[in-house]
């Protein structure tokens, strides 16, 4: 694996263009910053986001950490494929192409579902019992990550975004996230998809339990032990996002967990990530904050997951991409720089 470094050298010279742009210095704030992050990523307008949506179905279910039925996750996946549900609509308001790909869904689809068959087991385990994924079948999930992010890039992406549909994955990603970075699990664990306040203390005790019988904090040993096959195949997207170029559009409390896996496995990996949007899931600003994200692009309350967050912040991160590279500066639009007028008789 070898993620190059972002090109930190040209920083200067894109915050000249910058001030060359035609307008007063700093006006354009947050989106700025990101137009000068997304250029030392990849410097060039972005056209074309692919949002690959991994599904698979999680053992800890069994623990009534959940109030959804666990038949929701292959529903959704129909659903989602068929073009319903919140992805879908998002996916479709914003031009991007979405793919659902089943990884450990515990149901058998047919060929005519549109979702894309790359099953690597029939859901993970209860990790109260048992490590929550068998090893080997933990890396094909990665290694599909990273083949279906070659496949969209060769298909013409420029950029990625990741979602997930896993009922009960909330728990995983809690556990990770806890075992990851130390902190204390009620600061890190959420309601999920719903859950009353007795069964979230519930959902709390059963991750503090789980993280006692897996005490080891590797970050491969920790996506074995307490996560899911849809986050295993996140982590491998995200490296092999990484490894092209592709800027990574940061989702949810869940996709987060998985890319705070990813980049405790390859710190170079962090600079790829565009944070998109905060989940109102609690702990999503802690496993953030964990990795070094900059502050997110939206807070909208929103904690579907899905890649919602990421789908609605595309149109922002495409806007910026295109400033520094279409914008028309002080000279090409004939408007007087006055800041630079100003500079030479040394007033700023
Ligand atoms: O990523 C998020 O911000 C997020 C926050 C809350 C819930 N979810 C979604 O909720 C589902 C799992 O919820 P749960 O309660 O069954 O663990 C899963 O399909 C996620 O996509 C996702
Ligand atoms: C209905 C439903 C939709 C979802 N989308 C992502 N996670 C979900 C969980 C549930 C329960």
């Amino acid at each position: 694996m070898s993620i190059p470094p972002i090109d930190r050298s040209s920083l200067v010279r894109y915050q000249q263009i910058l001030l060359s742009k035609a307008m007063p210095p700093h006006s354009l704030g947050r989106l700025s910053d990101l137009a000068l992050d997304l250029a030392m990523i990849r410097p060039r307008p972005l056209k074309h986001l692919s949002l690959l949506l991994f599904a698979a179905d999680h053992g800890i279910v069994e623990e009534g950490v959940t109030h959804s039925p666990v038949e929701i996750t292959y529903q959704q996946c129909l659903n989602f494929a068929r073009g319903g549900g919140a992805c879908s609509l998002f996916a479709s308001q914003v031009d991007a192409a979405l793919a659902v790909i089943d990884v450990a869904v515990k149901h058998t689809f047919s060929i005519s579902d549109n979702v894309v068959d790359r099953k690597v087991a029939w859901g993970s385990r209860n990790f109260l019992t048992a490590p929550a994924l068998e090893r080997e079948a933990c890396l094909k999930a990665v290694e599909t990550g990273r083949q279906l992010v070659l496949q969209a890039h060769e298909r013409g992406c420029d950029a990625i975004a990741f979602g997930e549909m896993g009922v009960g994955n909330t728990t995983s990603a809690s556990s990770m996230a806890a075992a990851l970075t130390g902190l204390p699990v009620p600061s890190l664990t959420g309601k999920g998809s719903g859950l009353s306040d007795a069964e979230l203390l519930h959902k709390i005790a059963v991750i503090e339990q789980a993280l006692v019988l897996h005490p080891q904090r590797a970050p491969f040993e920790v996506l074995c032990n307490l996560g899911g096959y849809e986050l295993a195949a996140i982590v491998g997207g995200m490296w092999q996002a990484a490894e092209l170029g592709l800027p990574i559009l940061l989702d949810g409390y869940v996709v987060s967990s998985a890319a705070l896996v990813a980049v405790k496995l390859e710190p170079a990996l962090a600079d790829y990530l565009i944070t998109c949007h905060r989940s109102a899931m609690q702990g999503h600003q802690a496993i953030l904050d964990a990795i070094g994200c900059k502050p997110p692009l939206l807070d909208l309350a929103m904690q579907l997951g899905e890649g919602t967050g990421a789908l609605a912040a595309w149109p922002l991160v495409r806007l910026a991409s295109r400033i520094l590279f279409e914008m028309t500066s002080f000279e090409e639009g004939n408007v007087t720089n006055s800041t630079a007028l100003l500079a030479q008789l040394g007033v700023v």
